[in-house]
């Protein structure tokens, strides 16, 4: 059997245009799965397979790839990088063990490494720091090292020097092992990828030993420091020569470090040049986390089972929907039933492939640890968790409750089996979409359901009253890339109405209501009566349901699928409240009587309580609501006045200013309404080097000024 293959989960971290892409290029040609090397300025990358991503030469798709590296199995996955896409990036870092983070060496740490940095650390991830762009004129490697010190707060641990910088950059010392090693320039048949290591020898004059001795002092010194068994090892035996430590003993010593999250090894290069890359491969095969371990704590409730989470869904011309998933414990077959939790239904995969560059390979099973791509699964979604089966899911969950101490009750029991997949935050932004002509409303449709598929965080709805098609998504560029796809991908030109903050009603006092419906229909007499009364929901909130109460004689005269008629006419209701079409929060709903004359249908039930429950809200003092949200922004010192002052201009409150090392953090709320292109008002203000993540609080309620106004702009009344 092949030698046992070690698994390396790896992230590509970093600001745009930092080279992640070339990147990973670099390494798929030096594992030999693409035939030539592409480069992304003429598009032809692999990673880089839709469209707009060459046109707008930003990386949306956290795609995977897979290749063998030496005796290693590397499962790279790349992340974007922009603000509003955070939860693709936190899908992306949920999935993996280990990261590299990619800078431009030109420009030291830069804002979006800053988000993602931090995402990172939130999820543990172990990672190695990769100073690309060294051959670019202005790469400075001690710039960027002292960037990385000052702005990520990190230990840097130097396992390399550079040997010239900018268009001098011909290779590295490799401080572990005493050698230069050079990178020979582009061969004749384009293969950059060859390299020689030598050790350093006198010839390589004096400075440059000089530099390479007391760069390797101070990094043993370094790892003496942060890794007692190292500290331990240089003292008993090394004590008199230091330097005669053996590199693997350094590697095991800095493995254990970079696990630890103690420090940071930084590596250089220039993937566009061809330099570099193959010893930053060596360094994700030495220092990066195997699966096993990652901690992934609900790992242990499923011992050997079947344990997975879907993290990726990719519509394919061919096959239909690829899931991509990562498997946690236990193995996968094709032709096999699988048992998706969130959506509480049995799958069949057909087909078990990877990821392979491009392409994607067949194959006969899958171990744990590993990525893979799942054809045939029709209703599993990203950050759905796939187990063997519902008993299986059931036992883990028997297993978790046990743990927690918390008694098993059948709903609870659904919620903590989850997987930590990336719960998807409420979207606040909205606006309609139209598609060219009438003609094309039903590909439009097929097109977001896919879209919805592949990106949770999409929420697509039809306003009852207008017909029209609403997208909710989670900021301006989001929508903007949804529009872009549906473009591109399904060649739709549709027609987006104006942004708008998905707001939300509720109600300030009691009211009731009686309302009649007597149609008949052919020979069949439709005729109901209904009272019912409404007030305000002062519990804990919210609650987007209606939340129904019977008049206790009530109860028990009403067939169940009376009930489901009723409820179905109130949720009808509660999406469009009387005010501004917003759904509705808060409300409880008591059904006073309900008289139903023999025959009646239930759409007639539905549609009679639903107009009484509108009657009823109209009396009840409508209240709109407006999403407030987590503001959290770190900046410089000699920039936080600024953004003060900027924040006081948008109703915003500060609630606490922390100071994480020389940064400030600025905890505030603020109403979504306020925050309309604040990332590029943000930059301008703190020139770029402020970071912010922004998340939904809550709905709160507006003053009647601000409410009057709004109505006023919505309904056009000037
Ligand atoms: N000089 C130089 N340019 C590079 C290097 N690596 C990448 N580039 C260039 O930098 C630009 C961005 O490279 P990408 O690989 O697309 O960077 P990226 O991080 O994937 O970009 P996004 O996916 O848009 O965030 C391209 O024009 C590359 O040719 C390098 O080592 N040296």
């Amino acid at each position: 059997s092949p030698v046992a293959i070690i698994i390396r989960n790896i992230g590509i971290m970093a600001h745009i245009d930092a080279g992640k892409t070339t990147t990973t290029e670099r390494m798929l040609y030096y594992a030999g799965y693409t035939r030539a090397l592409g480069d992304v300025d003429d598009g032809d990358t692999v990673t880089d397979f839709m469209a707009q991503e060459r046109e707008r030469g930003i990386t949306i798709q956290s795609a995977a790839v897979t290749f063998d590296w030496k005796n290693h199995r590397i499962n790279l996955i790349d992340t974007p990088g922009h603000v509003d896409f955070t939860v693709e990036v936190e899908r992306s870092l949920r999935v993996l063990d280990g990261a590299v983070a990619v800078f431009d060496a030109s420009a030291g740490v830069e804002a979006q490494t800053l988000t993602v940095w931090r995402q990172a650390d939130e999820h543990r991830v172990p990672r190695i720091c990769f100073l690309n762009k060294m051959d670019k004129p202005g790469a400075s490697f001690c710039y960027s090292v002292d960037s990385i010190k000052k702005k990520l707060k990190v230990k840097p641990l130097l396992l390399q020097l550079p040997i010239g910088a900018g268009r001098t950059f011909t290779g590295v010392i490799d401080l572990v092992t005493s050698e230069k090693v050079i990178w020979g320039p582009k061969t004749s048949d384009g293969d950059g990828a060859v390299f020689n290591r030598h050790p350093l020898v006198t010839a390589d004059g004096p400075n440059l030993l000089k530099e390479a001795r007391d760069a390797r002092y101070a990094l043993i010194e370094q790892v003496a420091d942060l890794d007692d068994e190292f500290a331990e090892l240089a003292l008993r035996e090394l004590c008199e020569n230091i330097e005669a430590v053996p590199a693997e003993k350094l590697n095991a010593a800095i493995r254990r470090i970079t696990l630890s999250h103690a420090a940071v090894p930084v590596l250089c290069g220039s993937a566009l040049k061809n330099k570099g890359v193959q010893l930053l491969m060596d360094a994700i095969s030495m220092y990066l986390p195997s699966p096993n371990e990652g901690q992934h704590d609900f790992k242990q409730w499923y011992g050997d089972d079947l344990c997975a989470l879907a993290f990726k869904v990719l519509h394919d011309k061919q096959r239909g929907p690829i899931v991509f998933v990562r498997i946690y414990s236990g193995s996968m077959k094709p032709q096999s039933a699988v048992y998706n939790i969130n959506k509480n239904c049995m799958e069949r995969m057909s087909r078990l492939l990877l990821p392979f560059a491009d392409q994607q390979i067949e194959i006969p099973s899958l171990q744990a640890g590993n990525i893979a791509l799942l054809v045939g699964l029709k209703q599993t979604a990203t950050g759905d968790t796939i187990v063997s089966s519902k008993a299986s899911a059931a036992v883990a969950s028997q297993r978790a409750a046990k743990d927690s101490g918390k008694k098993c009750d059948q709903n609870r029991e659904q919620e903590n089996l989850v997987l930590a997949g990336v719960e998807i935050p409420e979207p606040v932004f909205f606006c309609t979409i139209e598609p060219p002509s009438l003609a094309k409303q039903a590909d439009l449709d097929r097109a977001l359901i896919c879209l919805q598929r592949e990106d949770p965080s999409l929420k697509v709805k039809i306003d009852p009253d207008s017909g029209q098609t609403i997208l909710c998504g989670m900021g301006e560029l989001h929508i903007d890339i949804i529009h872009d796809r549906i473009k591109r991908e399904y060649k739709i030109e549709t027609h987006l109405g104006p942004l708008q903050v998905a707001y939300r009603e509720t109600i300030s006092i009691s009211a009731s209501s009686a309302d009649t419906l007597d149609r008949t229909v052919g020979s069949k007499r439709n005729l109901i009566t209904a009272e019912l009364s409404v007030r305000p929901w002062l519990g804990e909130g919210p609650v987007t349901k209606p939340l129904i109460e019977f008049s206790d004689v009530l109860q028990e005269q009403l067939s169940t699928e009376i009930l489901d008629a009723v409820e179905n006419g109130l949720n009808t209701s509660f999406l469009q409240g009387p005010l501004l079409n917003f759904p509705l929060q808060d409300v409880v709903v008591t059904l006073e009587s309900l008289h139903v004359h023999p025959g009646t249908s239930m759409p007639m039930i539905s549609a009679c309580v639903s107009r009484c429950l509108q009657k009823a809200l109209r009396r009840a003092g409508s209240q709109v609501l407006e999403p407030v949200m987590n503001l959290e922004i770190t900046v410089d010192e000699d920039h936080l006045s600024v953004v003060l002052a900027d924040l006081a201009q948008r109703r915003g409150s500060v609630q606490e200013i922390q100071s994480r090392q020389d940064n400030r953090v600025v905890l505030a709320c603020v109403p979504l309404a306020e925050m309309m292109g604040y990332s590029t008002t943000l930059r301008t203000l703190a020139s770029g080097m402020a970071t912010f993540t922004l998340e939904l609080s809550r709905y709160e309620a507006m003053t009647s000024q601000e409410q009057k106004m709004l109505f006023n702009k919505m309904t056009g009344v000037m």
